[in-house]
């Protein structure tokens, strides 16, 4: 099976190379970059993958800085939303599967909610950044049959190219330069390694998805306050934590007071994601953070 990777280069991208490299199967990975599709463009999709031989496409780009978003709404749209529709079309067409990529950002606006989001629950997205993915499901839905992957608070090895860098990674170093943190703890959320979703994807390549809307994201829930403490905590540094509300860290962008990802169905599919504990540990040994 032919898989088209867009986005090969970023953290999740980087992590599915790995993963497709440590046990290939009958998978033959083609990554194709920004040099080769630039999506902000999205007019050109169809042409560029017109010439290319594929029997999945698999979509992590994405414009998602999310305090620049909020200024950027033309771009976001383009690349979020208007680039997933063109291409699930141009999959539709030939009979090819699409896994596109997601966030847990397309919730948010549901204030009181304080038990996890299914994939049925319904949007609400409280930044532009989320309102153009939550817009790209939706048209891609329309133009295609596309299997949607909502994913939340990533961090990988390689880095978030679009964000520069990851949150465990300013976790560390603002905890080792300045000895103390100042982190939100009214923001839920569920973080995830992009590790542990790429063994998702290529399960989902060898095994067969069905279309429509997963949530991929770590087990367990955290706020950030939670997790930059665990990230401190599991790396021996020694910084204090301390939490604050959201209004004491005011941002361009409005986040999400709680947007945790039930993942029932997934688990029941493929499996149970790992505890978000576990995953950072892993992540801390790959990055060579903690020894072991
Ligand atoms: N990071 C996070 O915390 C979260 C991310 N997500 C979603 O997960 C997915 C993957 O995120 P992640 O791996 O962290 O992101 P990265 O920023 O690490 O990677 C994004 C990729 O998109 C590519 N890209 C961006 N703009 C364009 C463009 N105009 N044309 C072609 N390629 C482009 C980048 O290319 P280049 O390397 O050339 O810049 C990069 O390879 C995205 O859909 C994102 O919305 C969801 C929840 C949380
Ligand atoms: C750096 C820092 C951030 N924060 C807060 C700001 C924010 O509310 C929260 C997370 O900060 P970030 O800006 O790193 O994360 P943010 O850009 O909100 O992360 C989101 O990115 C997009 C792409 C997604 O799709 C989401 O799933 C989510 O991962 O932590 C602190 O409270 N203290 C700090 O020192």
């Amino acid at each position: 099976m032919k898989v088209l990777l867009l986005g090969p280069n970023g953290q999740l991208g980087h992590d599915i190379q790995a993963a497709h490299a440590a046990a290939p199967g009958g998978i033959e990975l083609i990554p194709f970059g920004r040099a080769a599709l630039d999506v902000s463009a999205p007019g050109t999709v169809a042409e560029t993958l017109a010439g290319i031989e594929f029997d999945a496409l698999v979509n992590c780009t994405s414009y998602h800085k999310t305090d620049e978003v909020e200024d950027n709404g033309s771009l976001a749209m383009a690349v979020n939303a208007h680039a997933p529709q063109a291409m699930a079309k141009v999959c539709a067409d030939r009979g090819a599967r699409f896994i596109h990529i997601s966030t847990d950002y397309v919730f948010g606006g549901d204030r009181g909610r304080a038990a996890p989001l299914a994939e049925d629950a319904p949007t609400a997205p409280v930044n532009v950044y989320g309102a153009s993915k939550a817009f790209g499901e939706t048209l891609a839905g329309l133009a295609g049959e596309p299997a949607v992957l909502r994913v939340a608070s990533l961090y990988g090895v390689a880095g978030a190219s679009g964000k520069g860098g990851n949150f465990v990674e300013t976790m560390l170093r603002f905890g080792r330069e300045r000895g103390a943190l100042k982190v939100v703890a009214d923001q839920h959320m569920s973080p995830t390694a992009t590790a542990d979703i790429a063994s998702v994807i290529l399960k989902m390549l060898a095994e067969g998805v069905e279309p429509g809307l997963w949530h991929v994201a770590g087990g367990g829930e955290a706020t950030w306050h939670a997790f930059a403490s665990e990230i401190i905590a599991q790396a021996g540094v020694k910084a204090e934590v301390t939490p604050c509300a959201s209004s004491e860290f005011p941002t361009r962008a409005l986040r999400p007071g709680y947007s945790v990802l039930d993942t029932s169905k997934l688990a029941a599919a493929y499996g149970p994601m790992p505890d978000w504990r576990e995953s950072l540990g892993r992540y801390l040994r790959a990055k060579g953070h903690v020894g072991g």
